[in-house]
């Protein structure tokens, strides 16, 4: 079987992470393809990844496989609108703007379209990406493997039965990324208040969070077990655990959750 060509229209921070991942999994820089209406963002992907570009989302439609739409939310009916209803016969479209509603991709791009939501992560250009994909009706169980196999070529995914908790899973795993890094930033500023040189924090938090990671993946115990295998009776990890606890982190970890996934309920609304 040849493989698919891929086109992403919109070439910014999440296609570069898709596009860097794909193509360290040896996935053809021939096979890849991206649109950007900014020249400069086309030059910067062609210098980088060797792909091809073009500043015409049309040339996509007609030529690829599968269209990865990963242009902002509220520039996604617009990019769709303008797209020809003719596109590559057996096309399937997957979408990864947050807030966008599979009916709205449907309204603008054509009744019957092959549509994936997905909510992939920036880990993905390490390929170490997360991603939650629900599809339409009209996906076959062929593009079903087609969507699936290119968010694996970067990470891991799981399929939702249910098109709302794409919500769920951009504030667990889609904005995800930028809560570790807060809680690695403040770790490296109290690091750094605490006397050691800035580099030295940064490099101690950045490792202790790769290593924390990697343990708690790995591991036959779940992570509130290792949490406790850390913190000895009385010592240091239980009084710094619980300052964090009488201070609020779980309830402001909810509220932050609730508030990201209301978010992108809200957009859906207001960009439908
Ligand atoms: N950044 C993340 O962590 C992340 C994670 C999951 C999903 N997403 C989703 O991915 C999408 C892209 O986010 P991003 O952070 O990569 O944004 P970005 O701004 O970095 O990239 C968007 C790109 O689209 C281009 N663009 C704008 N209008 C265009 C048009 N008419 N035709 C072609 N290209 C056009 C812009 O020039 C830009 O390069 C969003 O919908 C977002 O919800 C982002
Ligand atoms: N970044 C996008 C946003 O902040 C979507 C998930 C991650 O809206």
């Amino acid at each position: 079987m040849t493989a698919p060509v891929i086109g992403f229209i919109g070439a910014g921070n999440m296609a570069t992470s898709l596009i860097g991942g794909m193509l360290q999994k040896n996935v053809k820089p021939a096979n890849l393809i991206a649109s950007d209406s900014k020249p400069e963002q086309c030059a910067a992907l062609e210098r980088q990844f060797q792909i091809r570009t073009s500043t015409d989302n049309a040339v996509l439609a007609a030529e690829c496989d599968v269209l990865l739409l990963a242009v902002k939310p509220q520039v996604m009916q617009d990019v769709c609108r303008a797209l020809p209803r003719e596109r590559k016969p057996g096309q399937l479209i997957i979408s990864i703007a947050a807030g966008i509603s599979c009916v709205s991709l449907e309204n603008w791009l054509g009744a019957g379209t092959a549509i994936v939501r997905c909510m992939p992560n920036t880990p993905s250009l390490r390929g170490q990406g997360v991603s939650g994909l629900y599809a339409t009706p009209a996906v076959s169980e062929a593009q079903r493997e087609q969507a699936e196999s290119i968010l694996n070529a970067v990470g891991i995914s799981v399929w939702l039965d249910e098109e709302k908790l794409i919500d769920a899973v951009t504030a667990v795993s889609g904005s995800g990324p930028a809560y570790f890094f807060y809680l690695i930033e403040a770790m490296i500023d109290a690091g750094e208040k605490l006397g050691l040189p800035r580099d030295t924090a940064e490099r101690l938090a950045l490792f202790t969070g790769l290593g924390a990671a990697d343990m708690a993946v790995h591991s036959d115990v779940d992570v509130a077990e290792l949490r406790r295998r850390v913190c000895s009776p009385n010592g240091t990890t239980e009084r710094a655990i619980e300052t964090f606890r009488s201070q609020g982190l779980p309830k402001m970890v909810d509220d932050a959750m609730q508030a990201c996934a209301d978010r992108a309920a809200e957009m859906s609304r207001e960009l439908a």
